[in-house]
C-alpha cells in the first residue's frame, strides 16, 4: 500500500529538527567555499591578463615609437600622415587604459573589433550615383544658337501652314533643340497606337526655345481631330509661366479650330470651368471644351476635385516644363490625383509589355519633360514612371563635375551670349550698390532677384525713393503676396515699369524679348538657381547681361560654390568707385528712412485691415466657409521693418 500513498501538504512523518538543520548549515558551508575558490579563480585570471596586457601596451607603445620617428625622419613632408598615427597611438592609449581600469573582459583582451566604437571619426566614402542606360547615353545637341543651318522648310514632316506661321512670327531658322525634337516627336506619333511613344526628356540651356520644341508638335498632331477632347495637359510651376506657354499656344492654332485654356487662377475659378466643359442638353452628359491646358500644378488639383465633366481620360500628352522644379513641387500632389482621375491608364506603373497589353490597352500618355537642369537623380525621375525614355541634353563646356550636389544636376551652362559680373560689396552699403548699377548701367529694363518676400516690398521702396526724378527708372514689385502681382507683371511686361523687383518664383522660364539685365541682390543659394536667374537675360541668342552682389562677409562661399560649378570662369569682377557711392549717401540716407516710416505705415494700415475684416467675416471665414483670402494675405503681408 506504501507504493500508492501520497504525501500531500508536507504529511507523512516528520524528521527530526535537528538532522534538518544540520544538513542545512553543511550544504551552506560547500556553497561558500565554492563561491570563495570561483573568486580566487577570476582574481588570478584578472591578474595574468593585466601582466598581459601592459606587456603587449609596452611593446606596441615601444613599436609605434620607433614607426614614428622613423617616418619623422623620413620626411617632414608628410607631417599629416604623423599626426594620424599620434591621433591613432592616443586612441589606442586611451582604449588600452580604458581595459586596464576594468573594461569588459573582451576589450581587455583587445582580441575583439568593437562595432561602432571608432564609427564617427572614419571618413565615410561617397556612394557613386549610378546612371540609367537611358541617361548616360544621351542625344547631345548643340547649345550654340549663332550660324543657324536648319531652315523651317527643312523639316518635311512639318505642315505647311505652321512653316508659314513660322515665318509671319519672324522665325526663319530652327534652334537645335528644335530641329532635334520636332521631327523625333512627329515621327513618334505617326506609328498605329501599338507602338507606344516612348517617353522625352530634354536638359537644353535656358532660352534655347524648349517651348516650340513641344507645342509645335503638339498643335500638329492634333489639328485633325474630330471631337474636343482634353488631350493635351502641359503642366508648369508659376502661374505667370502658365500665361506665357498659353500665348505661344494661342498664336499657332489660329490656323487650327483646336481650343486651349489656361487654369492658373487668373481668372475666377468659374470662369475657368465655363472654358473646360459645357453640359449638353440633348445628349445629357459634359462635353469637352477644350483640346490643349496649359496649368499649375495646384490648379489642376483644384480643377480635378471640383469641375463636374472635367476629364483627361483622352489625354495623349503630358507635358512638364520645368521639371525638376514640378517634381519638387510634388506637395501638393497632383500627379497622385491626376493618376487617380486617370485610374484606367495607370500612370506610374508601366505594365509588362506583352503583345496584347501593347495591343488592347489603352496607352499611357506620352510625357514630355524640359527644363534647364533636369535633374539626373533617378530616384527623383522614378516618381514620374518613364516609358522607355529617351534624352536630349547639350554639351557641357563646364568640366564633368560641375554638379549642383542638392538637386544632383548635371550640365550648369549659362548662354554664351550672356556676360556674367560680380561685384563684392559690405552689407550696409549694398542697395547703394544696387542704384549706382542701375543708374549707369542705363538698361532699357533690369529683373533684380532677391532671397526673400519681405526684401521685395522693402528694396522696391527704397529703389522707388532713390530714382525718384529719373527717366525711365520706375519700380515694381512682384511676391506671391504682392496685392497687385497681375498689374505689375503686366506693367513690367508691357514695359511701362523697367525695373522689377522679385524672388525666385520669376527666376524660371519667363521670358521677355527686351529683358537687358539681371541682377542677383541676394546670391543664389544654389547654383542652378543663378542658372535660371541669369538665364532670363542672353535669351536666344541676344546679348545679355547678369550681375551677382556678393557680401564681404560671404566672398569665400560664393568663390568656394561658382568655381567649383565652373561659373566663375566665365565672371568678371565689377568694381564702383567709393566716390561714386559717397555722392549718394545722403540720398540713401534719406531713403532708408523713409522705408522705414513706409514699412511702418504699411504694417498699421494692414492690422487696421485684418481687424475690420475680422470684425465683418467672424473668424476670418466667408459665408461658404471658405477663408477670406483678403484676410490671409494681409496677414501673410505683416511685414517687419528690419534692415536690408
Ligand atoms: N527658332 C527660333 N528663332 C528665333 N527665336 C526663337 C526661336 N525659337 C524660340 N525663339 C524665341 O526664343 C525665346 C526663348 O524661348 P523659350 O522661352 O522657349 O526658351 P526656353 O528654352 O523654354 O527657356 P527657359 O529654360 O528659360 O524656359 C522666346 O522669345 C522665343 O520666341
Amino acid at each position: 500500500m506504501d507504493l500508492f500513498a501520497i504525501e500531500r501538504y508536507g504529511g507523512g512523518d516528520p524528521k527530526p529538527e535537528t538532522d534538518k538543520s544540520a544538513a542545512k548549515s553543511s550544504h551552506l558551508q560547500r556553497l561558500l567555499a565554492k563561491i570563495e575558490e570561483n573568486k580566487q579563480k577570476l582574481e588570478d585570471k584578472k591578474r595574468r591578463q593585466e601582466v598581459l596586457i601592459n606587456r603587449l601596451v609596452k611593446t606596441k607603445k615601444k613599436k609605434e615609437e620607433e614607426k614614428l620617428e622613423k617616418e619623422q625622419e623620413q620626411s617632414k613632408s608628410s607631417s599629416k600622415k604623423v599626426k594620424k598615427r599620434k591621433r591613432d597611438q592616443t586612441e589606442q592609449e586611451v582604449q588600452d587604459n580604458n581595459a586596464q581600469n576594468g573594461g569588459e573582459e573582451k576589450d581587455i583582451a583587445g582580441q575583439f573589433t568593437v562595432l561602432g566604437d571608432n564609427f564617427s571619426k572614419q571618413k565615410k566614402t561617397k556612394v557613386a550615383a549610378v546612371l540609367p542606360y537611358w541617361m548616360k547615353n544621351p542625344s547631345i545637341i548643340s547649345g550654340f544658337l549663332k550660324n543657324l543651318t536648319v531652315t523651317v522648310h527643312d523639316l518635311p514632316q512639318l505642315d505647311k501652314d505652321i512653316v508659314k506661321k513660322l515665318e509671319k512670327n519672324g522665325i526663319t531658322h530652327f534652334f537645335p533643340v528644335q530641329h532635334e525634337v520636332i521631327p523625333w516627336l512627329l515621327e513618334s506619333q505617326s506609328k498605329p497606337p501599338q507602338f507606344w511613344a516612348r517617353d522625352v526628356c530634354v536638359c537644353m540651356p535656358t532660352g534655347s526655345g524648349k517651348t516650340l520644341a513641344f507645342v509645335l508638335p503638339i498643335v500638329q498632331a492634333l489639328r485633325n481631330r474630330f471631337i474636343p477632347h482634353i488631350r493635351a495637359l502641359v503642366v508648369v510651376p508659376i502661374k505667370e509661366l502658365a500665361t506665357q506657354v498659353h500665348k505661344v499656344f494661342l498664336d499657332y492654332i489660329d490656323i487650327t479650330d483646336l481650343r486651349v485654356v489656361c487654369l492658373s487662377g487668373a481668372e475666377s475659378f468659374e470662369n475657368e470651368q465655363s472654358q473646360l466643359v459645357r453640359y449638353s442638353e440633348v445628349d445629357k452628359k459634359f462635353c469637352s471644351c477644350a483640346d490643349i491646358v496649359v496649368t499649375t500644378a495646384g490648379r489642376l488639383v483644384d480643377h480635378l476635385q471640383a469641375t463636374p465633366g472635367f476629364s483627361l481620360h483622352h489625354l495623349k500628352y503630358l507635358v512638364i516644363d520645368e521639371a525638376d522644379r514640378v517634381i519638387e513641387r510634388m506637395h501638393n500632389d497632383w500627379l497622385y490625383h491626376l493618376e487617380r482621375h486617370l485610374i484606367s491608364v495607370d500612370m506610374r506603373k508601366v505594365p509588362p509589355l506583352t503583345v496584347r497589353e501593347m495591343a488592347y490597352r489603352q496607352p499611357p500618355p506620352q510625357k514630355l519633360l524640359f527644363s534647364a537642369t533636369l535633374t539626373s537623380d533617378p530616384e527623383k525621375l522614378q516618381t514620374l514612371g518613364l516609358f522607355r525614355p529617351t534624352y536630349f541634353a547639350y554639351e557641357s563646356k563646364n568640366s564633368e563635375n560641375a554638379t549642383d550636389e542638392s538637386s544632383g544636376v548635371k550640365n550648369l551652362t549659362t548662354p554664351d551670349e550672356l556676360s556674367e559680373y560680380w561685384v563684392a560689396c559690405d552689407i550696409a552699403m549694398k542697395p547703394l550698390y544696387l542704384y549706382h548699377l542701375i543708374k549707369e548701367g542705363d538698361w532699357k529694363t533690369v529683373l533684380v532677384f532677391v532671397n526673400s518676400l519681405e526684401k521685395v516690398h522693402s528694396l522696391a521702396i527704397l529703389l522707388r525713393f532713390m530714382f525718384q526724378g529719373h527717366k525711365n527708372k520706375s519700380v515694381s514689385e512682384l511676391s506671391s503676396i504682392s496685392k497687385h502681382r497681375d498689374r505689375c507683371f503686366n506693367s513690367f511686361v508691357s514695359g511701362h515699369s523697367n525695373i522689377l523687383v522679385t524672388t525666385d518664383a520669376l527666376g524660371r522660364g519667363f521670358d521677355l524679348a527686351h529683358l537687358e539685365c539681371v541682377i542677383s541682390y541676394d546670391c543664389p543659394l544654389a547654383p542652378r538657381v543663378y542658372l535660371h536667374r541669369a538665364g532670363r537675360a542672353g535669351r536666344a541668342g541676344r546679348e545679355g547681361i547678369a550681375i551677382t552682389l556678393v557680401e564681404t562677409t560671404s566672398m569665400k562661399q560664393f568663390h568656394k560654390v561658382f568655381q567649383k560649378t565652373g561659373f566663375l570662369d566665365k565672371m568678371k569682377e565689377k568694381t564702383i568707385d567709393d566716390s561714386v557711392l559717397e555722392s549718394s549717401q545722403d540720398n540713401y540716407q534719406k531713403a532708408l528712412e523713409f522705408m522705414k516710416n513706409k514699412l511702418q505705415f504699411d504694417h498699421k494700415k494692414i492690422s487696421e485691415t485684418i481687424r475690420r475684416d475680422k470684425f465683418k467675416v467672424r473668424g476670418g471665414k466667408l459665408k461658404g466657409g471658405k477663408k477670406s483670402t483678403t484676410v490671409g494675405r494681409m496677414r501673410q503681408k505683416k511685414i517687419k521693418t528690419k534692415s536690408l
